[in-house]
């Protein structure tokens, strides 16, 4: 059965991001732009991580650690974080560490190795102002996924061109 789109409001709310890769890089460019505090912790981090905590040091953090050390969700008593969701997106006996802490505290979370262990998908985001639209495939087809989110992104382009140059309709 299709998922439904739920638009929830970020501002303010912080958000835990387990790894510092690509993927994790990925989509905390998307979520930047949605107002809330992202925590990123990782022993390693990408450079793009590294530059999106210098360009937006009240957004961004990358806490230097693997999950297990930092404890962020304080499995052992002192959480570093209370986030409304959380992503793992390191490696999959990692992030089946995270979505098991997740599921002893009721908090949501999002396995990028393991789409089983989800309780939501991360979309394709396009994104203009306040408009935004969201992409996924259903979990069967992440190609998909990716070429239906570029293509909406294109579309939403165009149409917000088109709005400029003739005024709202
Ligand atoms: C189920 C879901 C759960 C979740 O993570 O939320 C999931 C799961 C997995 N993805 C995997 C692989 C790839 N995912 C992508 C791309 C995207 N994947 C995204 C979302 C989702 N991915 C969720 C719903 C997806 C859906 O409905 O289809 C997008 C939309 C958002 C984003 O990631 O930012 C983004 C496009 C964004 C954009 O273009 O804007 C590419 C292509 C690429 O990177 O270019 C590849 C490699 C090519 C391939 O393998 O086909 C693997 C195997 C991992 C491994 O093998 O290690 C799993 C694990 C599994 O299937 O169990
Ligand atoms: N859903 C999606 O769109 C896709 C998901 N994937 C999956 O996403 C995950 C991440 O992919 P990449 O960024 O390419 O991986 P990567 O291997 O480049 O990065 C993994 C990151 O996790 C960190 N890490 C390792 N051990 C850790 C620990 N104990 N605690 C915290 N962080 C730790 C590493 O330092 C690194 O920053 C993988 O599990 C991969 O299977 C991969 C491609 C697409």
């Amino acid at each position: 059965m299709a998922y439904f789109p739920l638009f929830i409001d970020l501002w303010g709310q912080e958000i835990l991001v387990v790894g510092g890769g690509p993927i994790a890089a990925r989509r905390i460019r998307v979520l930047r732009e949605f107002g809330c505090r992202i925590l990123a912790v990782a022993p390693e981090a990408v450079t793009d991580i590294k530059e999106m905590e210098k360009e937006m040091p009240e957004t961004v953090r990358w806490l230097q650690g693997t999950y297990e050390e930092t404890d962020p969700l304080g499995m052992d008593g002192r959480p570093l974080t209370r986030p409304l969701f959380v992503l793992a997106a390191a490696g999959a006996g990692v992030n089946k560490t995270v979505v098991r802490d997740c599921r002893l505290l009721g908090i949501p979370v999002n396995d990028a190795s393991e789409k089983e262990n989800c309780s939501f998908y991360f979309p394709g985001i396009a994104k203009h102002g306040e408009a935004v639209a969201g992409v996924i495939s259903g979990g069967e087809d992440h190609r998909l996924a990716a070429v239906l989110s570029e293509a909406v992104r294109k579309a939403v382009d165009a149409v917000m061109e088109n709005m400029d140059q003739e005024g709202p309709a």
